[in-house]
């Protein structure tokens, strides 16, 4: 370990932009922890020369940080990097990170899907990748400005066996900036449930291009069947899911604002290039395949939003 901590966050946006706005705000003298943010265009530019804005209800904060650039060379080796991108920019990222790396630094993807740490590990075989999700409902308002709703912001993290000293560092420097979470020995358990939430709901809700709350009203007995083709590609790959995750999920969905979207659907409205429907839908089609599983609703509404593009 570094003398300093250096923990740096590659992707501000929604979720980086929210839980590095408060490593950020908690370090802001780099006296014995530097936070990096790693950001792009016009948002670097107004984060280098205003600062990261992040609101959440009637409230807001301006943070700089120790360094934000979208230049690697200054960076440094770094202790901790954590992974905000969406899935589509994992892999071009992490071939940038390299010089960034060295044996005892510790790489946390917050994506969501289940597939980032392997997707890391296939690029970097022998790096400390931690398995992480997030629950939050955030994005960027405008450059510079972070906004996050709803009503919870936390994350889960860690791995699937004993947590190192390392791991619990980080976590306490995480808790002292105020940011709530937890850290499991069994974590792949949290990345599944989450991902038997979000792929769903990001598969629905872009399909039928409808809030949440819409798409449970309207088209119910669709997710419904998404939600045990999801299940069953879980059990068929023996990771431990709760008996009841059916309802779980059902109530999560129920528990979100009528009117909050998925960050892929949202991908969709603003027309991007490209969307996360590789990670949070067609992976469920091709896993299922190789496992010999039906998926038959998830083949449907994958091939029809390959076509639809952006909305
Ligand atoms: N938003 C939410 O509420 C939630 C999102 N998630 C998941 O978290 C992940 C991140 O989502 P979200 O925060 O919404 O994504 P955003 O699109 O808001 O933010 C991602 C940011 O990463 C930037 N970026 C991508 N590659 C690089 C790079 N190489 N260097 C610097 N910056 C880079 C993007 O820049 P540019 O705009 O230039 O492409 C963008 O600003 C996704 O997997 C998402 O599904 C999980 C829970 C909730
Ligand atoms: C909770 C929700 C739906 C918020 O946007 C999410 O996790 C996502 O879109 O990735």
């Amino acid at each position: 370990m570094l003398n300093k901590t250096r923990i740096v966050i590659v992707g501000i946006g929604g979720v980086g932009g929210y839980f590095g706005g408060l490593l950020s705000k908690k370090y802001t003298n780099g006296d014995d922890v530097e936070v990096v943010f790693v950001a792009r265009g016009e948002h670097l530019n107004e984060i280098q020369n205003k600062g990261l804005t992040v609101i959440k209800g009637n409230e807001n904060f301006v943070t700089k940080p120790y360094l934000a650039t979208d230049d690697y060379s200054k960076i440094g080796v770094a202790d901790y990097i954590i992974i905000c991108t969406k899935s589509y920019d994992l892999k071009q990222t992490i071939e940038k990170l390299k010089p960034l790396i060295n044996h005892s630094t510790i790489l946390l993807p917050l994506l969501n899907g289940v597939s980032a740490s392997d997707e890391i590990l296939e690029i970097l075989p022998h790096a400390n990748v931690l398995k992480g999700c997030a629950f939050i409902v955030s994005k960027i308002k405008s450059p510079g400005i972070i906004e996050n709703s709803g009503n919870i912001q936390k994350l889960s993290f860690g791995m699937d066996g004993p947590i190192g000293e390392a791991v619990l560092h980080l976590k306490d420097l995480m808790l002292d900036a105020g940011i709530d979470l937890t850290v499991s020995d069994k974590i792949s358990t949290a990345i599944w449930e989450k991902f038997i939430f979000i792929s769903p709901t990001a598969t629905s809700t872009s399909y039928f291009d409808s809030t949440i709350g819409k798409v449970l009203d309207e088209n119910l007995e669709t997710v419904l069947k998404l939600i045990e083709e999801v299940k069953n590609l879980a059990l068929a790959k023996s990771v431990t899911i709760s008996d009841d995750i059916s309802g779980k999920t059902l109530n999560t969905m129920k528990s979100m604002p009528y009117e909050v979207t998925s960050s892929m659907h949202r991908d969709y409205l603003n027309q991007k290039p490209q969307t996360e429907v590789e990670s949070l839908t067609g992976y469920i089609v091709r896993e299922a395949e190789k496992l010999g599983i039906a998926a038959p609703t998830y083949q449907k509404l994958y091939e029809r939003l390959l076509k639809k593009g952006s909305l």
